[in-house]
């Protein structure tokens, strides 16, 4: 067995009766070795017994119990020439002698090689020069070392204990005093010089993060005298580092490995950005009382499964602990191009900068205390598994998700450029073979009314879930015809939990964020009644319901409600009637013209208001028929 380093065996580390005070064992039990060539780090709480187990280890103070080792022998039986010559020990000493350069302080490290005089010899001033060298603090040689900086010092220390080519070093903080650089130079170099020297260094510090990140190995001394130990990773992924840390306001995050303020009471919000902004954002809100959600699964693996059980998968964010790709937040924050979303109890809210984002977000929190959101925003992956399942119903229901290429221009455009409409309009003219402007403005609306219907009305009704049509991140591209391609750059998502904000939502994105402006846009360029666009757009509305009744047989009742109420609000109302002639068969009967009937060999669209009752019972009957022969 190998004996070297530094080796714990059932040592107890306390202090012994006194006068009127019992024995006091702080450590008990401890079995544990620091290998040379590792830097072995022990962390733990204020009073966990760092500092009484380094001077137990030093042979400073004998233990109440066990042995510890040095190379094998006990520290007791090693003579104290021979120890100081093995074990070097840098305490936190801030009061040195004030005459000593950093040179003769170092060289105090070679004291227990030296004869009788204390002299050194001129192999010694080597020694000292090399141990100097070895901490970059050649140039300080000469300097007294009471004019020295905190991190200076602690260097020219380390080169003393070096001078004594010792084979182990034992350090209390000696990073207590420095600036972050400093400190993480020094760990570095501690971890440096046990690598290349072979030395077994046992440093203690408060600095936990960078003791994770620089350790070979942690020893955590935990509440109630244990001492754990293994490599940063094992012990982070024990969950002991959390437990012998975590606080009322601060709680480890295995993942990044860091401590995150937990003031938590605000609820729990879902980051979605890239490199450093994410980490950034969470630690901006954290501050506002943000707890940041725990995510289950990552990568392409969860977004293929989240695809395939699509279906099953409303539910993820029932609040019933991580779904299949993560907790449920009460808020969901995304960096885009230029600034920062916010989507919280189904508002989008676009902020340019972080600070404007957290000032928002701690109203939000407060709001939050009193009245629990009815909308959670769903996660990315909920949400592009729900679109991409409603785009398989059809045409219409299609929407993309992803960047988009050349060619590609935001909806916006069709409210806004009225040249782009302009020639939309002649296009779909020309297709129909038409002259009259008006009928293939009104034919053009109603598809993109359809086309803008669709997809919300799908994933609400097959999903419950309400996506946000943005007109600023929703793309189409022009096609000869058919229906008119959309892609989403992003898009948020809120599960249902009150159907009776289903309505209310879907209205204000569709028909107020999309159909207004479009339909406003229409006029401008033609000359063309409201009471037919919104007459248009109800009938757009109805075939949606038509075909989710039919594809969703099961969520028909929830389609034709729905379908009902939406056409009782704004513009829509008494554009016409939602008839059920037999259920799950829901039909609209107009009453306004959608000129259909004008296009050469047009004749009567099916929700015409002017069929005839009889006909267009049969006309029912008909397609009744059909579609159940289709399924
Ligand atoms: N001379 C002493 N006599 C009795 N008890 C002591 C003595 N010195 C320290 N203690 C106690 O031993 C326990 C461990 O103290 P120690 O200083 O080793 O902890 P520590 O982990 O180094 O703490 P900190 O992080 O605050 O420096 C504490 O409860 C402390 O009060």
């Amino acid at each position: 067995m190998d004996d070297r380093g530094l080796r714990l065996d059932g040592v107890c580390a306390g202090y012994p009766a006194r006068r009127g005070h019992g024995e006091r064992r702080v450590l008990d039990g401890l079995d544990a070795t620091a290998a040379p060539g590792a830097l072995t780090v022990l962390i733990g709480p204020n009073g966990a017994g760092k500092s009484t187990l380094l001077r137990t280890m030093a042979g400073l103070q004998p233990a109440l119990d066990g042995r510890v080792l040095i190379d094998g022998a006990a520290i007791e039986s090693v003579p104290a020439s021979e120890l100081a010559r093995r074990l070097a020990v840098v305490l936190t000493e801030r009061d040195l002698p004030a005459l000593l350069t950093a040179r003769e302080l170092a060289g105090l490290g070679r004291h227990p090689h030296t004869g009788f005089t204390g002299r050194l010899s001129a192999a010694d001033g080597e020694i000292v020069t090399w141990a100097l060298e070895a901490v970059h603090a050649v140039h300080l040689a000469d300097r007294p070392v009471t004019e020295l900086s905190d991190g200076e010092r602690q260097r020219v220390l380390v080169a003393r204990a070096l001078a004594q080519q010792p084979s182990a070093i034992l350090l209390d903080e000696p990073t207590a005093f420095l600036d972050v650089t400093s400190r993480v130079a020094l760990m570095g170099l501690l971890r440096r010089l046990a690598r290349e020297r072979g030395l077994a260094v046992v440093v203690s510090t408060h600095d936990l993060e960078l003791a994770l990140r620089v350790a070979d190995r942690i020893w955590l001394l935990a509440p109630g005298g244990l001492l754990h130990a293994g490599t940063p990773e094992e012990l982070t992924a024990r969950g002991v580092i959390g437990a012998a840390f975590d606080g009322d306001d601060l709680s480890f995050d295995p993942a990044s490995g860091v401590f995150v303020l937990q003031t938590g009471s605000g609820g729990r919000v879902r980051v979605t950005a890239d490199d450093i902004h994410r980490p950034l954002l969470e630690r901006a809100l954290a501050r506002e009382g943000w707890r940041t959600a725990a995510v289950r699964r990552t990568g392409e693996a969860a977004v293929r499964s989240a695809r395939c059980d699509a279906g099953a998968d409303s539910g993820a964010d029932s609040g019933a602990g991580p779904g299949p790709d993560g907790e449920a937040v009460e808020l969901a924050v995304r960096r885009t191009g230029n600034g920062y979303v916010a989507a919280f109890d189904g508002d989008v809210i676009r902020f340019a900068t972080i600070p404007e984002l957290a000032a928002w977000s701690r109203h939000a929190a407060d709001t939050l205390r009193e009245t629990p959101p009815t909308l959670r925003p769903a996660t990315p992956l909920t949400v592009s598994g729900a679109v991409s399942d409603v785009s398989t119903v059809g045409g219409y229901f299609e929407l993309g998700i992803g960047e988009v290429e050349a060619g590609w221009r935001p909806l916006t455009d069709l409210f806004t450029d009225t040249g782009v409409l302009e020639k939309r309009i002649a296009d779909v003219a020309e297709r129909l073979n038409t002259t009259e402007t008006r009928v293939a403005a009104s034919i053009l609306f109603q598809g993109i009314a359809a086309r803008l219907w669709s997809p919300p009305l799908g994933a609400a009704i097959a999903h419950d879930l309400l996506i946000d049509l943005d007109p600023g991140r929703i793309h189409w591209q022009a096609a000869p015809s058919g229906p008119l391609p959309l892609r989403a750059t992003g898009l948020d998502g809120w599960q249902v939990r009150d159907p009776a904000r289903v309505t209310e939502r879907l209205h204000h994105t569709v028909v107020t964020g999309l159909l207004e402006p479009l339909a406003a846009a229409f006029q401008a360029v033609v000359k063309i009644a409201p009471g037919l666009l919104w007459g248009n757009a109800a009938s757009a509305l109805a075939g949606t319901v038509r075909t989710l009744a039919r594809v969703r047989p099961e969520r028909s009742d929830t389609a034709v409600t729905l379908g009902r109420e939406l056409l009782d609000l704004g513009p829509l109302r008494d554009t016409g009637e939602l008839a059920e002639p037999a259920p799950g068969h829901p039909f609209f009967v107009r009453r306004s013209c959608c000129l259909y009937y004008r296009l050469p060999g047009g004749g009567k669209c099916g929700d015409c208001a002017l069929i005839a009752p009889g006909t267009r019972h049969e006309q029912w009957a008909r397609a009744i028929r059909e579609s159940q022969g289709a399924r």
